[in-house]
């Protein structure tokens, strides 16, 4: 499942530019998806060029992704803190996201909200006036039907997210399973947000309230990077 229909072009821009934002002896939280990469392999190039970092990796594919650019790669258990993390978003409307459409928003969180600074890298498509795409909700094997009925209770429609050219349900890179539940406009994102955390089962959501330092938002103009 992914949101935005926005251009590659567009996502470039925005990667390119946040990536210069790395400095030399950081550690780098590495986000997931098509607009992170771009990020990824700019900080790759600068690598090549000798830029020293580690990077702190959202998700097998950005791990992947990694090491195929030369980035040298830690765990979040073996460092004190993250200087910086680059990731994408799904839906971005006043400072606050939607993410999880490739399924990685439960490791994103835990790296974009433990960096010192979290930049956002999207393109033009991604931003609205209210977030009311489906909201990936990660929840334990097992508890996807009493999840959905709790969902349900909040008000939302729930749909168990299904693999492509895999039989069955998506499972994420930690073993969870993957509700994306449809709220139509979310008025008060951090209502919700902490509604959702309160659920027994729910492992993570990708309601991230409050936690963007700076949205790079590429378009085939340039990029905007708003506060
Ligand atoms: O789980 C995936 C992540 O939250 C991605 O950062 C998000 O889906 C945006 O991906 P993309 O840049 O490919 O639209």
């Amino acid at each position: 499942m992914k949101a935005g229909d926005g251009s590659a072009e567009a996502k470039r821009r925005a990667g390119h530019a946040a990536a210069e934002a790395v400095e030399d002896g950081t550690i780098v939280g590495l986000g997931t998806g098509s607009t992170a990469a771009y990020a990824i392999e700019a900080i790759g190039r600068a690598v090549e060029n000798g830029l020293d970092v580690h990077g702190v990796a959202t998700s097998a594919e950005s791990a992947q992704l990694a090491r195929e650019c030369g980035i040298a790669l830690t765990t979040l258990a073996a460092v004190d803190g993250v200087d910086l993390a680059i990731d994408g978003a799904d839906q971005v409307a006043d400072g606050d996201l939607i993410k999880g459409g490739g399924a990685a928003h439960t490791r994103e969180k835990l790296i974009d909200a433990a960096a010192d600074r979290f930049l956002v890298v999207v393109d033009d498509s991604k931003l609205t006036e209210t977030l009311s795409w489906p909201i990936p909700v990660a929840v334990l094997q097992g508890a996807e039907s009493v999840v959905a009925d709790r969902l349900r209770d909040l008000g939302g429609e729930p749909t168990l997210r299904e693999a492509e050219r895999k039989d069955g349900p998506v499972v994420t890179d930690d073993g969870h399973l993957v509700i994306d539940c449809d709220f139509g406009e979310v008025d008060d994102p951090e209502e919700l947000a902490t509604a959702l955390s309160a659920i027994p089962g729910v492992v993570e959501h990708g309601l991230f309230v409050d936690l963007a330092d700076e949205i790079y938002v590429g378009s085939a103009d340039g990029v905007d990077v708003l506060r």
